[in-house]
């Protein structure tokens, strides 16, 4: 159900595209959250990558095929309409939605594969629709808007091509205001390993080259292993390559997206954080006016997704043609819905904020 909270109205949002301050709190806390992470980490580093390693890779590959299913059966009929009950159209319920936001300044956080982009085989192909980057740009004129993706920044950036938004890549490990200025980098809390990432990289590079289809991509503070090229029968064996080569990196923590394997610092940040991050940048740290909406499809967006029930703000969109456990709040079915959602946002928002002509009788 819906998030939301009563609240009073105050003007505190800045506009989109507007040059943030220098750095505030959040820059701070940012720092102080990758020392503090760092010197915690024989704690929780340890205990993370121990429990990374003793999943088989089975299980792995498991959650690999549930999290991409690539067809919905008839027979899942009934479970589907259970599951839109729990998680309704966001277009379907969009005037609820929209009264939920009323008096609120909403922010928009997007995910970038599968949610603005359809998912496709290689990954470096994965554009975007021109008519997908332009509801992109009309939402960002009226509500400020962050990608949130696990690709890199510098990725993520050049499929968009729109300057004015903000940019949180890495699966939120780089987080960069508009622009793509030095000065735009926000927060980057798992900078000391970057040498670790780029060593594991060339070690993948070499490992799977032997695998037919299997892609490593190098997404600058984390890694994907792509299995979607891969011969289902190979998985397994991809997989336990993978998994040998993390276990020489107890820093290091693997976890699972759609066909892919993503190799990630075992610091204590993720999208929902990064969500965090930016709201507080934004200035919306403590603030009971604002609405931030979330639409993801992956599993590392359950982070952002969880983040805003806790806060009890807002809600989450998944992404999803299939039954997913998810704690999201909507649901949209894929991209086309997606871009359909925005642009009613951004029709109701001019509607909702041009003034009422009343012309007089004659
Ligand atoms: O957080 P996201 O923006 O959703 O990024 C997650 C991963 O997305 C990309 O992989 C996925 O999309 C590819 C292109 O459609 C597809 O080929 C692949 O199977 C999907 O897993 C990206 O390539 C990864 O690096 C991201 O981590």
């Amino acid at each position: 159900m819906m998030t939301n909270q009563d609240v009073v109205v105050s003007e505190m949002g800045i506009a989109a595209g507007a040059a943030l301050p220098g750095p505030g709190p959040a820059l701070l806390a940012c720092r102080g959250a990758a020392a503090g992470a760092m010197s915690l980490r024989q704690t929780y580093l340890d205990l993370a990558a121990a429990a990374a390693r003793s999943t088989a890779s089975c299980n792995w590959v498991d959650a690999m095929r549930a999290s991409s299913p690539t067809r919905s059966r008839a027979a899942d009929a009934d479970e589907f309409t259970a599951w839109m009950r729990k998680h309704p159209s966001a277009l379907g319920k969009f005037e609820q939605i929209a009264s939920a936001s009323k008096g609120k300044k909403i922010i928009m956080f997007l995910d970038y594969d599968g949610t603005l982009s359809p998912i496709v085989a290689d990954p470096d192909a994965a554009y975007m629709s021109d008519a997908m980057k332009e509801a992109v740009r009309d939402v960002a004129k009226h509500f400020p808007t962050a990608i949130v993706s696990g690709r890199c920044c510098d990725k993520v950036r050049y499929f968009i091509g729109l300057s004015e938004l903000y940019y949180a890549g890495s699966h939120g490990m780089d987080i960069q205001g508009p622009s793509s200025n030095p000065e735009s980098v926000l927060c980057q809390p798992a900078s000391e390993f970057l040498p670790m990432i780029d060593e594991v990289y060339k070690v993948l590079v070499e490992k799977t080259k032997s695998t037919p289809g299997a892609k490593v991509e190098n997404n600058k503070f984390c890694l994907s292993v792509h299995f979607r090229c891969v011969d289902e029968k190979r998985w397994n064996a991809l997989a336990e390559q993978v998994k040998a080569v993390i276990n020489d990196y107890p820093k290091l923590k693997l976890s699972q997206g759609r066909k892919v394997l993503e190799i990630r610092p075992s610091i204590m940040w993720d999208k929902g954080k990064a969500l965090e991050f930016l709201l507080e940048s934004l200035g919306f740290a403590n603030c009971s006016d604002v609405f931030p909406v979330y639409i993801g499809d992956d599993r590392t967006d359950e982070d952002a997704f969880k983040v805003l029930r806790k806060r009890c703000q807002g809600l989450g969109i998944l992404v999803s043609k299939c039954p997913k456990e998810t704690n999201a709040s909507y649901s949209l079915q894929d991209p086309n819905e997606v871009m359909d959602f925005l642009l009613r946002l951004v029709e109701w928002k001019r509607r909702s904020s041009s003034p009422m002509i009343i012309r007089p009788r004659v």
